[in-house]
């Protein structure tokens, strides 16, 4: 019997979300997306939550989701950028089971290049995507129970490697 919450952190592309839906299958555990519940909760897409509000108000609703279901028995995928604030970091540090999903630039770049759902890649170069990338690196860090780097490993190795590390 597996229970939550399982969480997964890291940054955009590294799989939290694909690999969250695997995670689901296997362990029975309901899942929950940060991003679609506030895409659910706006009823708008990420893109144009971003395009008509800015990044300041989808933070703002990302904190206000993340309290919402932190507690829950279930695999919660978080947004890339969920551990820019301080108090998210604290509630993220409190659970025990929260899996950092590393993944080089160069292969998120890879991963996501026909991909435009994501406004904060929009017109970057792999060089800007470095930076952030390094920029939150400490950050992740900081609330990870336990850190995978899935750059050469395929989404069913990531997950079989997540529940072998659950505490
Ligand atoms: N380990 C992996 N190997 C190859 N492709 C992957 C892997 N993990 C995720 N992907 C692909 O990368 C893309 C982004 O995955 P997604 O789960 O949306 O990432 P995130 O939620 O972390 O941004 C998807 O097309 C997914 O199929
Ligand atoms: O890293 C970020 O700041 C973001 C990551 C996205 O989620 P994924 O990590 O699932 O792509 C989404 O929350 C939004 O576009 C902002
Ligand atoms: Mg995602």
């Amino acid at each position: 019997m597996y229970s939550g919450p399982i969480i997964l952190i890291g940054f955009m592309g590294a799989g939290k979300t694909t690999i969250g839906q695997l995670l689901g299958q296997i362990t029975g555990l309901p899942v929950i997306d940060t991003d679609i519940t506030i895409e659910e909760q706006e009823k708008r897409t990420i893109n144009t939550i971003f395009n008509q509000h800015g990044e300041e108000y989808f933070r703002n609703v990302e904190s206000r989701v993340l309290r919402q279901v932190v507690s829950e028995n279930a695999v919660i995928t978080t947004g890339g950028g969920i551990i820019l604030r301080a108090e998210n970091r604290q509630l993220l540090k409190e659970t025990g089971n929260t899996f950092f999903l590393e993944c080089e630039p160069n292969v998120v770049v890879e991963r996501l290049a026909e991909d435009d759902t994501r406004p904060l890649l929009k017109n970057k170069s792999l060089a800007e995507i470095t930076q952030m990338y390094h920029n939150r690196l400490p950050l992740y860090k900081e609330c990870a129970t336990c850190t995978i780097d899935t750059s050469t490993l395929t989404m069913e190795e990531v997950t079989e490697l997540i529940l072998k590390r659950m505490k």
